[in-house]
């Protein structure tokens, strides 16, 4: 796979990029978009001159939005049509994440939410623009991050911070984002590209080896819930077979308010 129809793929002076590609439904991934971003990954986990990983979206209105909602109940009817417990291989996504021994930077523009919150929370480090807006959707849509999206957030926001985000499904801004320690830094969005430039430059100055050696030592102590989203991706599916699970990709999709307490 070298021609990508869901990415972008670039390497620059050291740090290679990866752009999900689909500004027409606000970046949200399908099966095919995961597995080649999990290519693009692989490849630049691998390449001895990429020093730093660059996870972005394409456009101005969204980092990631998740699950594509267009895309929710194809293939067996309940997943999203692809390979894996759900029919998008998510799970090898995000381990690949933390798998590869560069530091990998999300760059956020417009919306981090749902699965697109998961994957900036996932990353080693986050830099957002001022308008970048950061949350979760799932128990409004009908799914959820039994795994990293919520025990590895509750590591970084504090366990009653990740319980808000999880059952209000809020939307926070920049500056919350950052009061949280959610993201790492906030720019105004016509210096973000430059910005993040510097952060990469920085990084390709210091010992790519001391780098993986760190970047391993902090995942070592969060491992287990590598574990924990194994054990919820089987739980995850069999919700998604339910009413109450469909009803939320329904409402969603008619543009309308779930109603989940029928069931
Ligand atoms: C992103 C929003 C908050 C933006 O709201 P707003 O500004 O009011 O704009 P909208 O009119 O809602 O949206 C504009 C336009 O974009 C389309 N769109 C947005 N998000 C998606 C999406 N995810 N899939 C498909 N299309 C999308 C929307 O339909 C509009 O299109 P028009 O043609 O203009 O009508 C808001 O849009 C929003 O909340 N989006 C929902 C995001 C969502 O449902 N994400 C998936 C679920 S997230 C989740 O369940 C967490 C669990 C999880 O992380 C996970 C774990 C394991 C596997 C998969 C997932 C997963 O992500 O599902």
């Amino acid at each position: 796979m070298g021609d990508y129809r869901d990415i972008l793929y670039e390497v620059e002076a050291g740090a290679a990029t990866i752009t999900i590609n689909r500004p027409e439904v606000m970046n949200a991934f399908r099966a095919q978009t995961v597995e080649e971003m999990i290519h693009a990954f692989t490849r630049a986990g691998a390449d001895r001159n990429v020093g730093v990983i660059v996870l972005t979206g394409a456009g101005s209105r969204a980092f990631c939005t998740g699950g594509d909602q267009s895309a929710h109940g194809e293939g067996d009817g309940d997943g999203y049509g692809g390979r894996g417990v759900i029919g998008v291989p998510v799970e090898d996504l995000q381990s690949l994440i933390r798998d590869v021994p560069q530091p990998v930077i999300a760059k956020v523009r417009g919306y981090a939410i749902g699965g697109g919150n998961v994957l900036a929370t996932l990353c080693d480090m986050t830099i957002a623009s001022e308008n970048a807006v950061f949350g979760q959707v799932g128990p409004k849509v009908g799914s959820v991050d039994p795994g990293f999206g919520t025990a590895y957030l509750a590591r970084i926001v504090g366990e009653k911070k990740a319980r808000e985000i999880w059952y209000m499904c809020r939307r926070y801004k920049a500056q919350d984002a950052l009061a949280m320690g959610l993201v790492n830094a906030v720019v105004p969005d016509d210096q973000l590209d430059a910005e993040v430039r510097r952060w990469c430059d920085e990084i390709m100055g210091h010992s790519p080896t001391a780098i993986a050696i760190a970047k391993r030592s902090f995942n070592a102590d969060s491992e287990n819930i590598r574990g924990i989203g194994a054990l919820g991706m089987q739980a995850l599916s069999l919700y998604y077979r339910t009413e109450e699970s469909k009803e939320g990709g329904r409402a969603f999709r008619e543009k309308r308010k779930p109603d989940f307490r029928q069931w």
